[in-house]
């Protein structure tokens, strides 16, 4: 089809455009003015400002440190207000009512329980919490008119010794929305072979995983995660470019681990704005996407974390579409991809690419 036969990515369009996002943080993902009145319920008091915006900006502004760890550090505040059931409620029932507002029409969206115990609330109670926000999100969506479905993915945190409890949290849950496990936190000193005993009962279980590899450090923390841990999926990923040599007249090569991850189609879960404020990326229009997009990757795009980087699932396309041209087929591609690639069963991912993205696509498409 030319191009002039389809209509044009229009900032609107892209709003309306089903979204499908498989790496998104709970804990990263709040209102400012919700971060506010929390800390004032629960008397948190060491927040920076109480004012909304100046809050969202200190978020950015702090975020955007060129490095992991300090990245990091702006979660104490978001899990510092997140310490009591009624909390964790209107946090995931919020998510869930602007990620539909967004557009997206599936999601998985992650958070650690270990990270909401310092009040003495049990893990048990804390993912009955999560579960029940999203429920109440997902019945505020459809009265409003937007179909979301959330699944829920567990991290345990690379520095902490607790991924096994986790991981068998995320079994325990499974009938209750909980679709998967990570592991998030600092990665370098923190490879994935420290939680192995967690990935092979996992395995067992015949349950799902993904991993965080790949972002503040490189090739061998996704060979560990995908060859000796078994990741389904890789957080972010970005590092894979390493392992591609593109010669000055445009002949590109691939290394065995690069190779194994496309010949493979593991998915790649790609967090562009996210990956330029902790310098995984130098810019958006310099990041790896572009190359594995047009190298047929199955590369995804996703927010990470909403507040921290002031982005929306339907921000990040947008600057994709503005950094590498993507048209409404690359869009429809990452879309389809992800929903290949969740973690719900097959027949629901099928019914969801059938039912909903292809006619929402093939709608935009038409000019
Ligand atoms: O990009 C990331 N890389 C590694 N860890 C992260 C990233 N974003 C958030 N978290 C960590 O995951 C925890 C659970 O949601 C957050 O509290 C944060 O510490
Ligand atoms: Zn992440």
């Amino acid at each position: 089809m030319s191009t002039s036969l389809v209509a044009p990515v229009t900032p609107e369009a892209l709003l309306r455009a089903p979204k499908v996002l498989l790496h998104d943080h709970l804990d990263g993902g709040l209102r400012p003015a919700t971060v506010i009145d929390l800390a004032e319920a629960s008397g948190y008091r060491d927040l920076p400002t109480t004012d909304a915006d100046a809050l969202g900006a200190w978020f950015r502004e702090s975020a955007d440190s060129g490095s992991l760890v300090r990245y990091l550090e702006t979660f104490a505040h978001t899990c510092g207000v997140l310490q009591d059931e009624a909390a964790l409620v209107r946090v995931a029932a919020e998510c869930a009512e602007d990620l539909a507002a967004d557009g997206v029409v599936y999601a998985e969206v992650r958070y650690a329980p270990e990270l909401c115990t310092e009040k003495g609330l049990g893990l048990d109670a804390i993912v009955e919490a999560v579960q029940a926000g999203f429920r109440e999100g997902e019945a505020r969506a459809a009265a409003a008119g937007r179909t979301i479905r959330i699944g829920t993915l567990l991290c345990a945190m690379r520095q902490n010794a607790r991924s096994l409890e986790i991981a068998e949290l995320a079994v325990r849950y499974r009938d209750s929305g909980v679709v998967g496990f990570d592991i998030a936190g600092p990665e370098a000193g923190f490879p994935p072979t420290r939680n192995l005993d967690a990935f092979e009962y996992l395995r067992q279980q015949n349950a799902h995983f993904t991993i965080h590899a790949g972002e503040a450090f490189g090739l061998p923390s996704i060979w560990e995660a995908l060859q000796h841990c078994g990741a389904e999926r890789l957080g972010h990923g970005v590092r894979i470019v390493d392992d591609i040599k593109v010669a000055e007249d445009g002949t590109v090569q691939l290394g065995r681990l690069a190779s194994y991850v496309r010949d493979r189609r593991i998915p790649l879960e790609m967090c562009p704005s996210s990956n330029v404020q902790t310098g995984a990326a130098p810019s958006i229009g310099e990041h790896p996407i572009g190359l594995l997009a047009r190298l047929r990757f199955r590369v995804t795009v996703n927010t990470d974390n909403r507040l921290m980087s002031g982005c929306s699932m339907t921000s990040e396309m947008r600057a994709l579409v503005d950094e590498f041209d993507f048209g409404w087929a690359d869009l429809q591609r990452f879309t389809v991809n992800a929903m290949k690639s969740a973690f719900i069963g097959f027949d629901e991912r099928l019914a969801i690419i059938e039912d909903v993205v292809k006619p929402g696509y093939a709608a935009l498409m038409a000019p």
